[in-house]
């Protein structure tokens, strides 16, 4: 017959527990309250919950189970659930914010390893958001701990193109961000009811989006993508208030006048004082399928060419160096099927012609050395 277990045991195991909405050790959140082993093998275990009627009270009952049965000598688990007190809650929390007070924007804090990309366009419907999932996505899937912010307050689609289908809880002043492809994600789409239309005003809009940065439990974000509305609005003057770091990211289609626009939108980082990491453009061109079929590369040029080099060129004559760009993504009628799916095509299909694209320049802008995002290193980055 096997001898119960060691307390020390158990709580090895317990270690192995995730909270699920906060992705760290139930032992190392103050959740696991008592431990107690019998004479017979019987392990009581009482954890405490974040707050009563957490959602998540299922999950957690079964992945402490799981975990203390697989320890040797265990023959029964006995779990209590509890609720931390205020003042429990108030603990995790600052332990959570690693020391940073309450209110003040990790990311804008000297020496923020986390590199922080606006994603921006000048007009609507090129392409912003699903190049921000699909980056955000292959970031992840490359191991890169990823969040997305989807400040596009008019038309926010993150959550559904990601996939992100939970809400957001909340830890005292915290916002627990859902997740999904392994990106963090926060949209003021999860703060509304149903579809309806947010008709915020300037200040109201600055004040969300502090909030998002700053009372979003983010953690050790290595890349935070931030989606922009189109054009040249009051999020994108905030966006610079609020994190004057974070390097513009544009993106644009073939077209001359998608193109135009986009520069527009860009040049506010002269303004702004911003970076600029580089031009996407995206709906590039569709691979003609009749010549694939039969081996060979012809390129439909549906809206044009040409237009995320001028973009670049405009763009860097303005700023005075060179802006590059990062890649052309073809049109892929997969690319859109993905986001209504909640499917990024990046990781679905990452042999996918866009995604090929999308990786690459994921892994150009996730791993970029860091500390040095948003800093002037006076030097000219090369083209592609
Ligand atoms: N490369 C592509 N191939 C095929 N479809 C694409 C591609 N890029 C984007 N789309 C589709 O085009 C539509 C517009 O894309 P998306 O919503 O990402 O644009 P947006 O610039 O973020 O728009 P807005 O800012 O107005 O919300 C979507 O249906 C999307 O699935």
């Amino acid at each position: 017959m096997s001898s119960a277990p060691s307390v020390e045991a158990v709580r090895a195991a317990l270690a192995t527990v995730n909270d699920p909405e906060i992705h760290k050790p139930i032992t190392e959140l103050g959740m696991v309250a008592a431990v107690d082993v019998a004479a017979d093998g019987v392990v009581s275990v009482t954890v405490l919950l974040t707050v009563a009627g957490c959602p998540l009270r299922d999950t957690i009952t079964r992945d402490v189970t799981a975990a203390v049965t697989k320890v040797p000598g265990v023959t029964d688990v006995r779990l209590t659930l509890d609720v931390m007190t205020a003042e429990q809650r108030e603990e995790l929390q600052t332990k959570l914010r690693g020391g940073v007070p309450a209110k003040e924007i990790p990311f804008s804090r000297p020496g923020s390893m986390t590199r922080v990309y606006a994603v921006a366009s000048g007009k609507g419907g090129v392409g912003k958001s699903s190049v921000t999932v699909n980056l955000a996505a292959a970031m992840a899937a490359d191991g890169l701990n990823v969040g997305v912010l989807d400040a596009d307050i008019y038309g926010h689609s993150i959550p559904r193109m990601l996939g992100a289908n939970g809400r957001p809880t909340q830890v005292q002043n915290m916002i627990m961000p859902p997740s999904a492809n392994g990106v963090k994600v926060i949209s003021i789409g999860m703060f509304v009811e149903g579809n309806t239309p947010v008709v915020w005003r300037g200040p109201m809009l600055h004040r969300a989006l502090q909030q998002f940065l700053a009372d979003v439990f983010w953690g050790d974000l290595d890349v935070l993508l931030m989606d922009l509305p189109p054009g040249t609005g009051d999020i994108a003057i905030s966006i610079a208030q609020l994190v004057p770091t974070a390097e513009i990211l544009v993106v644009t289609t073939p077209q001359q006048a998608a193109a135009e626009v986009a520069e527009r939108a860009g040049s506010i980082a002269t303004q702004t004082h911003q970076q600029i990491a580089g031009v996407v453009e995206n709906m590039s061109y569709l691979p003609c399928p009749h010549c694939t079929a039969e081996g060979k590369e012809h390129r439909l040029e549906i809206f044009g060419s040409g237009g995320g080099r001028r973009v670049a060129e405009g763009l860097g004559r303005l700023l005075g160096h060179d802006i590059p760009v990062l890649g052309e993504i073809p049109l892929d009628p997969r690319l859109r099927e993905g986001g209504d799916e909640g499917k990024p095509l990046a990781v679905a299909d990452p042999e996918a012609p866009a995604s090929q694209v999308l990786r690459s320049i994921a892994t150009r802008l996730g791993h970029r050395s860091r500390g040095l995002a948003g800093r002037s290193l006076g030097l000219t980055p090369v083209g592609r």
